[in-house]
């Protein structure tokens, strides 16, 4: 696999820039908040690592100036600061997992009763490492099980078509990306013949993103609108559909980029399989199916205005309805690619038990 993967976010301890070309130096909880809520972050992945890394930013800062408040007021300080975080999108659960887990992390220790404040602030910097860290493997391991999976499918063919969603790649994480990297590993297999990636209207996540890092990593793609799903499907032979998540329920259903759940149908038409891609933290057990998750109604501005030239390009007095995200009903997805593995049985409701495989795969 391709190791010259552009780089969404740049961390070195204490200091932490995320792509916008780099140059939003993001220093405390307010710059990330921002960033995330207004998209200069992306991703269910890296808007979780993100909100963590800042997190450790300021706690490296309180550190070099030798903060001696007590464990219990450093506790108090960061989890206002995870609570605060929490509020800036709504519908990708790795934010939350993250949040709950650094929670549970500081409770754990201040129960230590030798836990001062330097303590608490050097295990929120270790935490947001692992997180970036762990992001990068569980990355490489859902590109190697995706692309495995897809060519025990499609055993022997060498030139295989996919086409994707949104951008799921570097761009979207710490490196190599999810259904990316999928796309990467197949890449790296010299069997992927042709990647297709949509625009992914309105905030153009494909035609600026995805079209961008298959380009700069020399892989052969073909940009289309998104109302051109249905028409490639029928005119080109796509072996698959690989997407991302940002919150996959228990019974599978998945919520993603607005536009994945018409994909997911335009493929079950044509018979295409369509997977998943997605870290276990994009997996929400708490949530039962698809009708529960919160989706985050984006500005109408995304689509009446021209992002260049800042113009209305709509008449006043028309509704707008932009929703972020939408659900895609695990009866129309044919596997979940995870870093613990390929979830692909289903039951009786042509539905998945993700809580099943996880606990029977989970080291
Ligand atoms: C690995 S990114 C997962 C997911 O996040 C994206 O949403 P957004 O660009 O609004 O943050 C998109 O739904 C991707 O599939």
């Amino acid at each position: 696999m391709s190791t010259a993967t552009l780089e969404a976010i740049k961390y070195v301890r204490g200091d932490l820039k995320i792509l916008d070309q780099l140059l939003i130096p993001v220093l405390t909880s307010e710059d990330a908040f921002k960033a995330i809520a207004e998209m200069k972050v992306r991703g269910a992945p890296a808007i979780a690592i993100v909100a963590a890394l800042c997190l450790a930013v300021e706690a490296n800062e309180m550190l070099k100036k030798g903060e001696n408040a007590s464990a219990e007021e450093i506790a108090k300080l960061f989890s206002e600061k995870l609570d605060y975080l929490s509020l800036s999108r709504p519908t990708a659960v790795n934010l939350f997992i993250m949040v709950d887990d650094f929670k549970k992390k500081i409770k754990a220790a201040l129960e230590n009763t030798n836990c001062n404040g330097s303590f608490i602030l050097q295990l929120i910097i270790d935490e947001a490492e692992n997180l970036m860290n762990e992001d990068i493997e569980e990355n490489h391991k859902i590109s190697h099980f995706g692309a495995d999976h897809i060519l025990d499918l499609y055993s022997g063919d060498k030139e295989l078509r996919v086409l994707t969603h949104c951008n799921t790649g570097a761009l979207a994480t710490m490196k190599y990306g999810t259904a990316l990297g999928v796309i990467r590993a197949l890449h790296g297999h010299n069997v992927l013949t042709h990647a297709y990636c949509t625009e992914t209207r309105p905030y153009n996540q494909g035609a600026r993103l995805t079209a961008f890092e298959l380009v700069y990593e020399k892989i052969p793609a073909t940009l289309i609108v998104d109302s051109a799903v249905s028409y490639l499907m029928s005119t080109k032979k796509i072996h698959c559909v690989v997407v991302g998540a940002d919150r996959v329920c228990n019974n599978g259903d998945t919520a993603n980029k607005v536009g994945t759940y018409q994909i997911a149908i335009a493929a079950k038409f044509h018979n295409i399989p369509f997977f998943v891609a997605a870290p276990s933290k994009s997996i929400d057990l708490n949530t039962s199916d698809g009708s529960k998750i919160k989706i985050e109604q984006r500005h109408e501005n995304e689509i009446t205005m021209n992002s260049h030239s800042n113009k209305r390009i709509v008449v006043d007095g028309v509704g707008v309805w932009n929703p972020g995200f939408d659900v895609t009903p695990a009866t129309l997805i044919t596997g979940i690619i995870t870093e613990l593995g390929v979830i692909s049985t289903k039951n009786e409701n042509n539905e998945f038990d993700v809580q099943h495989f996880l606990t029977s795969n989970k080291n």
